[in-house]
């Protein structure tokens, strides 16, 4: 494929659609600002991509996104399609994975970009777990939301990222006689969506992953937007990590 971005040496795509930020985030809206969303939403997609172009083991990315800045951070590092409808998740997905699909590239991974502490490790793993016929689902940390879907051919059976996400893809993956890997990891678990996803997991805080955004989540808390993290932030991590 003829294109500027990262390309490694498996045959899995990563796809990330970024909404422009000026809309980003509006469930955040009433503990943060127009601009504090904005800053939130892309320290969250460069952590998440950071992360994404350690993976070797990917093809490549692609980043679909209207947004000026988020294009041109990811210039380089990831290939990028315009979003010139902006008409939603599934929307922009389906976009992406369309594309690739008429390239000859069936196996995608897509995450959306509020993700910023999943870790190389986790998103090896969900590599590791898409086989043949088998498609990879990873929850939000209320087993509602979708925050990774992985698998071959995609673009045949959709995504219904959005309310109540993870069951709809469940259903979907059974109906269509696909085998679902459900993967469950922490780093991957935690998405950033309502006021009550601001008081992170301590056991995120010492992870590799995420360092962009808890810095500008402990400067939003100095300033007092947030509540104020309490001492447990601070611990470290329990040995599983
Ligand atoms: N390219 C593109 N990405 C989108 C669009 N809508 C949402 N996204 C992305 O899809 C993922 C899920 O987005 P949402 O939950 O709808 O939006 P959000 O900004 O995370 O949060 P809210 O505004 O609070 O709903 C995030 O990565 C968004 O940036 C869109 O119209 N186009
Ligand atoms: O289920 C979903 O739609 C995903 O979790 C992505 O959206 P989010 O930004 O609401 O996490």
């Amino acid at each position: 494929m003829k294109a500027s971005g990262h390309y490694g040496t498996g045959s899995i795509w990563a796809v990330v659609p970024v909404k422009r930020l000026a809309h980003a985030k509006r469930r955040l809206s009433p503990v943060l600002s127009d601009a504090q969303r904005a800053c939130l939403a892309l320290a969250m997609f460069r952590d998440l991509l950071q992360t994404l172009t350690e993976l070797r083991e990917l093809a490549g990315i692609v980043v679909i996104s209207s947004d000026p800045l988020v294009r041109s951070l990811a210039r380089g590092s990831a290939l990028l399609l315009e979003d010139a409808q902006e008409a939603g998740t599934n929307a922009a997905v389906g976009q992406a994975i369309r594309f690739l699909a008429a390239r000859g590239h069936y196996d995608v991974m897509v995450m959306p970009s509020d993700i910023p502490f999943a870790r190389a490790a986790d998103l090896r793993m969900a590599l590791a777990a898409q086989q043949d016929r088998a498609v990879v689902v990873a929850s939000d940390r209320r087993g509602i939301g979708t925050n990774l879907l992985a698998g071959h051919g995609l673009h045949v059976m959709g995504t219904c990222f959005g309310d109540d996400s993870f069951r709809l893809h469940m259903d979907r993956i059974c109906s269509a006689g696909l085998q679902p890997n459900i993967l469950q990891s922490p780093g991957l678990r935690w998405d950033i969506d309502t006021p009550d996803d601001l008081r992170i997991d301590p056991r995120l805080i010492c992870s590799p992953a995420g360092r962009r955004t808890l810095s500008l989540l402990e400067r939003f808390s100095a300033s007092g937007y947030v509540p104020t993290p309490g001492p447990e932030l601070l611990a470290p991590m329990p040995p599983a990590w």
